[in-house]
């Protein structure tokens, strides 16, 4: 590793390094606390997404003129773009309050059968993850989203009958990382989808020039720029490398955050030129060096590398394909030419590169959801 300030590790750095410092998108426990302070709060402070907000700010507009709650809306999109601080905001900019929940956290219809009987008339509520809901409290929501009426099941068996339960008229936000995986009866039943987009690098710059003002943190053009442009276009790494870097500036410089700095610290915590972390670099390395470029199975290369499959496909996947390193085809996963140049290895006549196969299509920052649907 390059450390062009040769510096020693320092507890608190160490802090930041021992817990095997990750880039990916997904949050941990100890983020979400953080996270919660650098939550923009209306959507005038919410930055990019332009279609999404401008889109939205129509539908909670014309809600707010009628009287009634606004349609049902979906948000998708990968980890760390903003969906939960989007369904926080629709909350406020309605001026109701806003019940958090998530699919895995729904076992029993009965679960989500209370939780929608204590709503209040136009609430929200939010379900996280929400295409991890199990099949029967899905089935209740149908329901429940299109005629505010529940069914309470009581007793068992023959005997059992069903009981109507009105509801209160509500909103329910849902959001998910995997569109695809959710039944069409239920994407049928959202009267507005929000495609979350990665950020443009200018759009990262300003998510941290807010977050360097809340944080009190001083922040040059030049040091935002350099951690923009390796943010894999995700606030929530912009952020999150943001307050690594800030580690490093107080602990080795004045405190201040320049390109200087910015390089040395990202350097120090392994984050490359384009924000590819330790563990996306070790699904390239393992997809070129140990089956030859692919197509490989997307279990197969979660097992090379020594992660959950799903961890590989939520989490580093979008990215590296966005990045054009990696492409999802029907046979497997194959690198394209980029991942080997990436890697600094010569890239091999007629492997599995992308390119030499026929009929995959190239598609460098196409959308997200049509790679998850992939
Ligand atoms: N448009 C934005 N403007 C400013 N900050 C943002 C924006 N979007 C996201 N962030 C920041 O990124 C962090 C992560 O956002 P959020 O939790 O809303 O993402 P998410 O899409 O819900 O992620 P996950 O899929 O992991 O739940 C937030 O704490 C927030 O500070
Ligand atoms: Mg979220």
């Amino acid at each position: 590793m390059t450390n062009p300030f040769d510096i020693p590790m320092t507890a608190e750095l160490a802090e930041g390094y021992g817990r095997d410092f990750s880039v990916s998108a997904g949050a941990g426990d100890e983020e979400r606390v953080v996270e919660s302070a650098l939550r923009p709060h209306s959507l005038a402070d919410f930055i990019g997404q332009p279609k999404v907000a401008r889109q939205l700010d129509l539908v909670l507009e014309g809600a707010k003129r009628r009287g009634r709650p606004p349609d049902h809306v979906l948000l998708s999109g990968p980890p760390g773009l903003g969906k939960t601080s989007l369904a926080l905001i629709i909350g406020s900019e309605l001026g109701t309050s806003v019940k958090i929940t998530s699919g895995p956290a729904i076992e029993r219809s009965g679960d989500l059968a209370a939780m929608l009987s204590n709503l209040a008339p136009g609430d929200v509520l939010f379900i996280d993850e929400i295409h991890r809901i199990a099949r029967p409290a899905e089935e209740l929501l149908y329901m429940a989203m299109e005629d505010f009426r529940v069914d309470v099941v009581v007793g068992k068996g023959p005997g059992a009958t069903a009981i109507p339960l009105e509801i209160s008229p509500f909103t329910l936000v849902g959001a998910t990382t995997r569109a695809g995986l959710l039944t069409g009866p239920l994407r049928d039943r959202f009267g507005f989808v929000g495609q979350m987009e990665f950020y443009e690098p200018e759009e990262l710059q300003r998510v941290l020039a807010r977050s360097a003002a809340l944080l009190g943190v001083e922040l040059t053009d030049e040091g935002s720029a350099e951690i923009a442009g390796r943010s894999r276009g995700t606030p929530r790494i912009a952020n999150r490398l943001l307050r690594r870097v800030r580690d490093f500036a107080e602990v080795k410089a004045d405190g201040r955050v320049t390109r200087e700095v910015a390089r040395a610290a990202l350097a120090l915590y392994d984050v490359d030129e384009l924000g590819l972390d330790r563990l996306d670099r070790s699904v390239l390395d393992a997809l070129v060096t140990k089956f030859g470029g692919g197509p490989v199975g997307v279990a197969t290369l979660a097992v090379a590398v020594g992660e959950e499959p799903h961890t590989v496909e939520e989490v580093c996947e979008p990215f590296l394909v966005r990045a054009g390193l990696l492409a999802r085809t029907p046979r497997g996963r194959v690198a394209t030419e980029a991942a080997w140049r990436h890697l600094g290895i010569p890239v091999p006549r007629g492997a599995g590169v992308l390119g030499s196969l026929p009929g995959v299509p190239h598609t460098p920052g196409s959308s997200s959801e049509t790679l998850f649907d992939a």
